[in-house]
């Protein structure tokens, strides 16, 4: 096990009272229809907070506005109590803010250990060259494969990996630049049975061991039970209930909102 990691803040402007991201009546609309709407909330630092909800209750979209890859038409986004609204990706991103996608983001012919490297070159500022022969990468590299179980599989191919693999692949991708706030759209999507526990142990390290602050959209609930702090129900765009996971389970409301599918 690697020595947990001390995960301070990039440009020491942050305020260490502040919640790590502040929501206030946070909304998006496009042509003519509102996906999300007067979403409010906050997540303290080393908090895991689970999203939930049925298909297309906006939890992607919310994903999209937290992150900077869809500006909102209402409300405001503060990281550490820094106002970031009106500011791009890259931005949010350099504040500790790290996401992966709902939709695999690998590249098939690419090796597992050149994706983790291009990945550490663009986050220092190196440029692209695969074919360094003193290669400043190799000991970084190595250390985020080791922490996320592809050692073993530095030489394959991403197409070679199992969806499990790949899902690692992309958290690995996502380590590389120390995110402190992580936000995970379905790690579990195409993952078989027998790859959830070690993924689910692995996203369970990255919070309670490293101390990172997890935001995840996840249908699986009964990995999210084991992990979350707080779930957060989304329905048509709103936030139907913010609670800790008994509560929500047990709320009638929520049972209603699921009702044919589930919870
Ligand atoms: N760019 C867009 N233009 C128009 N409608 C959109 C756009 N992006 C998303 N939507 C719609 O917004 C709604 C919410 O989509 P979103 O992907 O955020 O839901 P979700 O909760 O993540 O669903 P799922 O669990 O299926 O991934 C859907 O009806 C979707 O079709």
């Amino acid at each position: 096990m690697t020595a947990p990691h001390t995960l301070g803040h990039r440009d020491g402007r942050a305020d260490s009272a502040a919640p790590v991201l502040q929501l206030d009546g946070l909304g998006w609309s496009i042509g003519g229809a509102t996906i999300v709407q007067d979403i409010t909330l906050s997540v303290r630092e080393g908090e895991f907070l689970a999203f939930i909800g049925p298909n297309g209750a906006g939890k992607t979209s919310l994903f999209n506005l937290i992150s900077g890859t869809t500006m909102p038409t209402a409300g405001t986004i503060a990281l550490d109590g820094t106002d970031m609204t009106d500011r791009p990706a890259h931005v949010r991103a350099r504040r500790g803010l790290g996401r992966t996608f709902q939709t695999s983001s690998l590249w098939p012919a690419m090796t597992v250990a050149d994706h983790v490297r291009l990945a550490a070159q663009a986050a220092r500022g190196g440029s692209y060259r695969l074919w360094r022969r003193a290669d400043p990468y190799t000991a970084e590299v190595d250390g985020v494969l080791e922490r996320t179980g592809l050692g073993h599989r530095a030489g394959a191919t991403a197409s070679e990996l199992s969806h499990g693999e790949k899902r690692k692949l992309e958290l690995a991708v996502l380590l590389v630049g120390e995110p402190r706030l992580m936000l995970l759209d379905e790690p579990m999507a195409g993952v078989s049975a027998e790859e959830v526990p070690a993924l689910t142990e692995l996203i369970r390290t990255l919070h309670r061991e490293e101390g990172r602050t997890v935001l995840m959209v996840e249908h699986h609930m009964d990995v999210l039970l084991g992990l979350a702090d707080r779930l957060a129900v989304m329905h048509h765009g709103r936030l139907l209930a913010l609670d800790t996971p008994e509560a929500v389970t047990a709320d009638p409301t929520v049972q209603q909102a699921y009702l044919g599918e589930g919870l």
